[in-house]
């Protein structure tokens, strides 16, 4: 996916919104199957295993389901495109009324995506919202053209009552609180649709299940809300745009559950879907955004740009060879070429460089990344994010980027060039062992290397580095789910520290490179799976900072 990247004034941010272009790759992600289950992996890893073997086998009378060959592995995916909308109305047969409950990130884009889609395809089906009594979020519905008077906005329950499809995009922990009210007034025979796994995670840590007289399927969009907007609007000129979703089917009573889970991700605008399970989804998905996708990421440029100034740079170099380096520079190689270009473009002094950040980075950040996936498997961090619903009333979350690193941040982006950001060797070392060691936790707990390439690499450098380049982390990170922003401010200080203590002091001693680290990553099969995809993906411009509909937050 192509990714140009413009500014907007916004009256939230006193930058000066430098001009930028971004070119990204990766609006396409291919499944796999499982191909990679070490025997060491854990209980949870062996039922995820033999969930996905279930995988790899669906159908569809409406959409063509093509095989694709994957290093090894054949998987099927669905690929979309603006032209599939005539096959709308057979996909949503059945259905007459859409109930997008909340107004978080993914709803307002969902929402628009699914209203514009159906009408072009001729459907008649009301797309309505539902929300909380007295939330703040009526008003900014109503902005977008869902009304009361329209009646494609209301009270959440009565929403739920008259929806055949209901699509619950409220934060994960409400989902937790009110999982019972929503279920009782769901009508018989309607679908209940989650763009996350974590319900499933929920109820099965209280031994609870779904009612089992209805469907239950998941289509999860492998990007944040505003740009699963964005590039569907780009898309509207040129055709594939948008951000990949995976889908599942938990339970199918009506026999047309697959068709209706293809058909929402076709109106998403999403390029590709693949297959996965609501468990295999919730473990991945929340994993990874702790991991690379936002929490990683932030703990890597606070501890590199300390360490910068230690060794007598400006904080403004700091912070371009640290943050700048990773999403101007080294997010577009992998975007476009792959993780292992990014190292093979290096020569001579940088690639030793390169090789002394990535053997001292690797273990110390897997460390982290293979707690971080024990605690969502376990279930330990689903009750952490319903505890912090809890509390958030009390303590709402605060502002990040209030420090004197994003305040520098800000003032280098204002004067960037765009065209010269440097590629700081010590810095990619670092991004990239963290990327590899996320991969391998994934692919050692048995995921397939769809889940495994979208959660810890395109979603990165497509969806979520291009928002920390354009506004700085907070945008990135505060336009993620509840669950993604509190779980990356629990985790990025871990990664932080273990580096600063782990890794860099193992670099400033003199410890030699771990050559068997270095053969592993030049040989890892993940660099076919991510050219496999470069090949494979549409090609699109999204404006990141250009006028749009798409709702963007901002914590004062
Ligand atoms: N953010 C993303 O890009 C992605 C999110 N997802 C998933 O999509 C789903 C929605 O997440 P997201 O869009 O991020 O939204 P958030 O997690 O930011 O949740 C915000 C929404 O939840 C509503 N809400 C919170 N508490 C309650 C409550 N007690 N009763 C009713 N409504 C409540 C809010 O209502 P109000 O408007 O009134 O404040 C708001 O509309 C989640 O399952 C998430 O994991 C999946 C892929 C990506
Ligand atoms: C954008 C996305 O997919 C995340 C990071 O998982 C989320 O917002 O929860
Ligand atoms: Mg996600
Ligand atoms: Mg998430």
């Amino acid at each position: 996916m192509l990714v140009n990247a413009s500014p907007q004034s916004s009256p939230s941010s006193s930058s000066s919104n430098p001009t930028m272009k971004f070119t990204l790759a990766f609006g396409a992600l291919l499944a796999t199957s499982a191909a990679a289950f070490s025997p060491v992996a854990n209980r949870a890893a062996v039922s995820l295993v033999s969930s996905s073997s279930a995988l790899n086998s669906f159908s569809s009378t409406i959409f063509e389901v093509r095989d694709v060959n994957f290093a090894d592995t054949k998987e099927q995916i669905v690929k979309g495109g603006r032209d599939l909308f005539p096959l709308l109305p057979k996909a949503f047969e059945g259905i007459k009324e859409i109930g997008v409950i909340g107004w978080g990130s993914q709803a307002p884009a969902q929402a628009q995506n699914l209203r514009d889609s159906l009408k072009e395809a001729g459907c008649d089906i009301k797309v309505r919202i539902g929300l909380r009594e007295g939330s703040s979020s009526f008003a900014e519905a109503r902005e977008v053209g869902f009304t009361e008077d329209a009646d494609t906005l209301g009270e959440m329950f009565d929403v739920i009552k008259k929806s055949d499809l209901v699509m619950l995009l409220i934060s994960d922990a409400a989902q937790a609180a009110l999982y019972k009210e929503v279920f009782a007034a769901m009508k018989p025979g309607a679908t209940l649709g989650l763009s996350h796994g974590f319900l499933l995670g929920y109820l099965e840590s209280i031994g609870e299940k779904f009612p089992e007289d209805m469907d239950v399927i998941a289509v999860c969009p492998k990007g944040m809300g505003p740009s699963v907007r964005r590039l569907y609007e780009q898309g509207k000129e040129v055709n594939g745009a948008g951000i990949n979703a995976s889908f599942a089917v938990h339970q199918d009573k009506s026999g047309k559950a697959t068709e209706l889970a293809l058909g929402w991700g076709v109106a998403l605008g999403s390029p590709f879907m693949f297959e996965t399970t609501l468990s295999s989804e919730y473990r991945s998905d929340i994993y990874g955004e702790r991991g690379i996708l936002l929490g990683a990421v932030h703990g890597i440029v606070e501890s590199l740009y300390r360490r910068y100034q230690r060794q007598g740079m400006t904080p403004e170099q700091a912070f371009i060879e640290s943050c700048e380096s990773i999403t101007g520079n080294i997010v577009k190689i992998i975007s476009t070429r792959g993780i292992k270009a990014v190292y093979d473009g290096l020569t001579g002094d940088d690639k030793e460089v390169f090789k002394q950040a990535y053997s001292a980075s690797y273990m110390p950040a897997k460390e982290i990344l293979q707690e971080i996936y024990d605690e969502v498997s376990s279930g330990n961090e689903i009750r952490t994010v319903i505890m912090h619903g809890k509390r958030i009333n009390k303590y709402p979350v605060g502002k990040i980027d209030g420090t004197d690193t994003w305040i520098v941040g800000e003032k280098v982006r204002s004067e960037r060039d765009e065209e010269n950001i440097p590629l700081n060797p010590f810095t990619a070392g670092v991004y990239v062992a963290t990327m590899m060691a996320q991969i391998d936790v994934l692919l050692e707990a048995g995921h397939p290397y769809s889940e495994v390439v979208n959660e810890s690499v395109i979603e990165a450098v497509d969806s979520l580095c291009p928002y920390m380049h354009y506004r700085g982390v907070a945008f990135m990170v505060d336009n993620c789910s509840f669950t993604a922003k509190t779980g990356s401010r629990k985790w990025a200080p871990r990664f932080d520290y273990i580096l600063d203590q782990l890794a860099y002091t193992a670099v400033d001693n003199g410890k030699p490179v771990n050559e068997d680290l270095i053969s592993a990553f030049e040989n890892h099969k993940v660099h076919a799976a991510v050219e496999e995809c470069c090949k494979l993906r549409p090609t699109v411009d999204i404006s990141v900072g250009s006028a749009s509909s798409t709702k963007e937050i901002v914590i004062q």
